[in-house]
């Protein structure tokens, strides 16, 4: 295993753990979608590392598209306010879609992305997330039907999350620590 980056207090999720939790969601996404049409939304940036992991661990066929929000800008609270940055290139019409987050945290940016989408008529709209920090109170009410794990309170960085753009490419996922952030 590769050294802990000096700004990481600890890790959460090794590589490996988040290996079998992909696959194992994987799994249950094709199971599902087997007689659907299915299109696969990640949220970028953040959500790019977890949606090309998860797309080879459907068996299926899928199509894929990105849209850009941002709340977070280079800060480690939300701003509150979720802009389009990018929109899709398709027509979810008629079809099955599957939002890829990294992380569900106050839910601002699904909750903004759902209603969004669900104006464009898709015949069902879910949420893949790979972290889930479902605290009590925080968020607005949204169940993620498929979950990789769950997650402390803490703000976390690595695969695919950042804070003010950096530690996206660690292959694993840890807590930042708080000095750097604040
Ligand atoms: O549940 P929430 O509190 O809304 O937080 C989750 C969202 O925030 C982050 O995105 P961000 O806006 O930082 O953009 P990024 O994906 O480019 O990092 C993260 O990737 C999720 O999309
Ligand atoms: O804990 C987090 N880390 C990185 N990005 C985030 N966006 C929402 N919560 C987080
Ligand atoms: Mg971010």
């Amino acid at each position: 295993m590769e050294a802990m980056h000096p700004d990481v207090d600890h890790i959460l999720f090794t590589e490996e753990e988040i290996t079998a939790m992909v696959k194992r969601v994987g799994a249950q996404i094709s199971e599902d979608y087997k007689d659907k049409d299915l299109v696969l939304i990640a949220v970028l940036r953040g959500a790019v590392v977890f949606m090309g992991d998860l797309m080879r661990a459907i068996d299926c066929p899928l199509a894929i598209d990105f849209m850009a929000v941002s709340s977070y800008g280079d800060g480690a609270k939300s701003s509150g306010i979720v802009r389009i940055v990018k929109d899709l290139d398709i027509d979810i019409k008629g079809r099955d879609v599957l939002i890829v987050e990294d992380i569900l945290d106050s839910g601002i940016t699904l909750k903004y992305l759902i209603k969004n989408l669900s104006s464009r008529q898709p015949a069902s709209i879910e949420v893949a997330t790979f972290l889930w920090k479902d605290i009590e109170g925080k968020q607005a009410a949204i169940n993620p039907k498929y979950v990789c794990t769950h997650c402390p309170d803490d703000f976390v960085v690595g695969y695919g999350l950042d804070y003010a753009q950096r530690y996206r490419n660690l292959p694993y996922v840890g807590v930042l620590k708080p000095e750097v952030y604040s």
